[in-house]
């Protein structure tokens, strides 16, 4: 076990200090694309600003034939195109066992080291997995002279993986996030399911027979396949200070579906998801901004609490200490997204809101 005092020092001599605190930039959206496709290459200069995150897929969805060529197109893309302020670069390698993975890590600290934000490292099992990933990050930022850390993002896509969450979690203060990797996570469970995250119309529960009769009409609610998964990594995120996304939905057409299912991890506490296709990322954008009536109500609801003690009644409603730190929790997020856009800026403006908002 690692000693409390060691775990903020560098990994190597010369890597830069790991930092203490995630960033908290805005990653409402990640935005992937296959850097050896030229068509969906030539378009992500023109993403720069309209996503949070563009990220360089190098693993799955990346044909084996194309992976060197994924991999130098992204270390080009990376090369030729101003990011600006708003938009992070990162990428997603292949897995650990994979034959590519190590050239993955290597090339690309090495070459465009200082332009990545957060390396996402799929089919994490466990914190060996962050170790590994850890040390050698720094000692190939220690080698180009990469002046600040590059961040890691796990995504949980097996049985083990879940069953380890807490520990990949806090695992190096690399760790920036976690996401729902629902296809393989599907399939190392032995789920049967066929799609890539979403719902299923035969996970449901059925209303009671009215008056005794089983072949009556009834109601049925189709139920979340991945609220279980979605909760136990928003709460290991959480106790760790790192951030929980939920993953791909694969149902491209069903912007419908695609919408809800965002939703349902935005309310649960995670702060992005990715986006697979460009019509996904509005829908992103939409979700993970809160509402301006959401906004606005929690501008009043903290006018309301004065000190922020005690209990008050607000449109017939008892808000108290606890709804109080609901409502900061909007607040700061509402802030931190107004700082890079003008439009959400104006949105949750005060004068935007209710009365006395
Ligand atoms: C779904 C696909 C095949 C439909 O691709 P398409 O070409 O059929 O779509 P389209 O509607 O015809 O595309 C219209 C235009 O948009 C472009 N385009 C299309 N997509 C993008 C994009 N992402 N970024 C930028 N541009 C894009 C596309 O090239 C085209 O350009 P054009 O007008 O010049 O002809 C395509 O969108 C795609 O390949 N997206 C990325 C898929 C991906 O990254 N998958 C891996 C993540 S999910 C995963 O790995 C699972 C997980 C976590 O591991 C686990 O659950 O286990
Ligand atoms: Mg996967």
């Amino acid at each position: 076990m690692r000693s409390a005092k060691d775990f903020f020092a560098p990994l190597a001599v010369g890597a830069p200090a790991p930092v203490r605190e995630v960033p908290a930039r805005p990653s409402r959206m990640i935005h992937f694309f296959d850097p050896s496709n030229p068509k969906m290459a030539a378009k992500v200069p023109d993403m720069v600003g309209t996503v949070d995150v563009l990220l360089g897929n190098l693993e799955d969805a990346v044909k084996a034939e194309n992976k060197e060529a994924a991999r130098q197109g992204l270390v080009d893309i990376a090369r030729a195109t101003d990011l600006g302020e708003h938009t992070q670069l990162w990428t997603r390698v292949n897995a650990l066992d994979s034959p590519w993975a190590l050239d993955d890590l290597t090339t690309l600290v090495t070459e465009i080291g200082d332009r990545l934000d957060v390396v996402m490292v799929p089919k994490v099992q466990g914190p060996e997995d962050i170790h590994y990933v850890d040390r050698l990050l720094a000692q190939l930022e220690a080698k180009a002279g990469v002046q600040r850390p590059i961040l890691v993002h796990a995504i949980l896509e097996t049985a083990r993986g879940v069953a380890n969450v807490e520990a990949i979690a806090g695992a190096s203060p690399r760790m920036q996030g976690i996401s729902l990797g629902p296809a393989d996570l599907a399939a190392d469970r032995r789920m049967k399911t066929t799609r890539v995250g979403g719902g299923h119309p035969g996970y449901l529960v059925r209303q009671d027979p009215v008056d005794g009769d089983v072949e009556g009409a009834r109601a049925v609610f189709q139920q979340d396949l991945w609220h279980y998964t979605i909760a136990r990594m928003v709460d290991a995120c959480a106790m760790h200070g790192v951030f929980p996304y939920y993953g791909p939905f694969g149902d491209i057409k069903d912007v419908v579906a695609c919408e809800d299912q965002f939703r349902n991890a935005f309310l649960l506490g995670c702060v992005g998801t990715w986006t697979l296709h460009p019509v996904q990322i509005a829908i992103a954008k939409k979700v993970f901004s809160p509402s301006a009536e959401d906004v606005a109500h929690a501008r009043r609801v903290k006018e309301a609490m004065g000190d922020g003690t005690g209990a008050v009644m607000l449109d017939g409603k008892m808000e108290d200490d606890a709804s109080l730190k609901q409502c900061l929790v909007i607040l700061e997020l509402a802030d931190r997204l107004s700082a890079n856009d003008p439009e959400l800026a104006e949105l949750y403006a005060p004068s935007n809101g209710e009365a006395g908002a």
